[in-house]
């Protein structure tokens, strides 16, 4: 699990791609006072370019230029649609000895280090908590990842939140499915406990205040609390009284099944993004 929180990274970065992920992950750097000099990005998209600059003072490229050989580590933050692409037109400036670094959701590291012509890669997963400071980042290093490599790396993720590392490639297809894609299922089931609690009469400020906070502060219990969450629900749940009324009905409805279901699909897009993406 996370070690104690490691300084910024001593290396030039360069981000390939500069939108949402990316931005949480600079954002973080700098907070933690990396000077955004150190920081380089390629952004082709005009409006992401201009959101850099007002949000971080950082003037992004709109391609690869000489300036990328200057970076020790290079961090993809492509859609995995457009990785072979940006790979194909960075890999002429990238120092060939550089370290990579992919959150590119299920391109595997294998096509990475065949597009970039190296096999020092760490592909990592992380979430849009990242924004303020407390995602979950799953990281995976190639066997010719070094220790410091992975210090290095720990350097760029730590001001973003935790983190992971799992032993086998093929687990980050599973960290996708459960943080990756996980706060997305979160925002899903607040917006039906606000529409719920607007239909039985709440303002619906007040009924996303209520939500957020039951969010918030189940999720703070279960972070600290000994006891697993089926214990912890248990507490919640009176005998004939109205939890057991919405969670009987939740069963009855296939609830857990259909979620459990649905992270099961989330993982088989992961496959099918490094089959229909990746290189062959
Ligand atoms: N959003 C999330 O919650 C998470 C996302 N990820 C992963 O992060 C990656 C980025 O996602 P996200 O930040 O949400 O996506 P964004 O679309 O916000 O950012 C990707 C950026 O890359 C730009 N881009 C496209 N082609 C190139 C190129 N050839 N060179 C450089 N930049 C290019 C895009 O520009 P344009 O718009 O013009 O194409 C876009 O601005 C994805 O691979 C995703 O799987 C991982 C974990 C969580
Ligand atoms: O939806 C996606 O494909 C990306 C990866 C995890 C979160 N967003």
């Amino acid at each position: 699990m996370t070690a104690a929180a490691p300084s910024v990274p001593s290396t030039r970065l360069a981000f390939i791609g500069g939108g949402n992920m990316a931005s949480a992950l600079i954002g973080g750097l700098l907070a933690r006072g990396l000077e955004p000099a150190s920081i380089q990005v390629v952004e082709p998209f005009e409006g992401a370019r201009d959101r850099l600059r007002q949000q971080f003072g950082i003037a992004a490229a709109l391609a690869p230029e000489a300036a990328l050989a200057d970076a020790g580590l290079v961090v993809w933050a492509v859609k995995p649609q457009t990785f072979a692409e940006a790979a194909a037109q960075a890999r002429p400036f990238v120092d060939p000895g550089a370290l990579h670094l992919s959150v590119a959701a299920g391109i595997r590291s294998n096509s990475i280090g065949t597009w970039l012509g190296t096999t020092r890669v760490v592909r990592a997963m992380p979430n849009t908590p990242a924004l303020v400071g407390q995602g979950m980042t799953g990281l995976f290093a190639r066997d010719a990842v070094t220790a410091a490599d992975r210090a290095q790396v720990e350097q760029v993720i730590a001001p973003s939140g935790e983190w992971i590392w799992v032993d086998a490639e093929e687990q980050l297809d599973a960290v996708t499915a459960l943080s990756g894609s996980g706060p997305a299922y979160v925002f899903l089931f607040l917006e039906a406990m606000i529409q719920a609690g607007a239909e039985m009469g709440l303002a619906r400020e007040q009924a996303a205040r209520l939500a957020v906070g039951t969010f918030a502060g189940a999720t703070e219990l279960a972070r600290r609390s000994q006891e697993p969450p089926t214990v912890l629900r248990e507490r919640v749940t009176s005998k004939g009284g109205t939890t057991y009324a919405a969670i009987t009905s939740m069963q009855q409805d296939q609830v857990p099944a259909h979620f459990v279901k649905a992270l099961h699909a989330a993982r088989t897009r992961a496959r099918e993004l490094g089959d229909e993406f990746g290189s062959a």
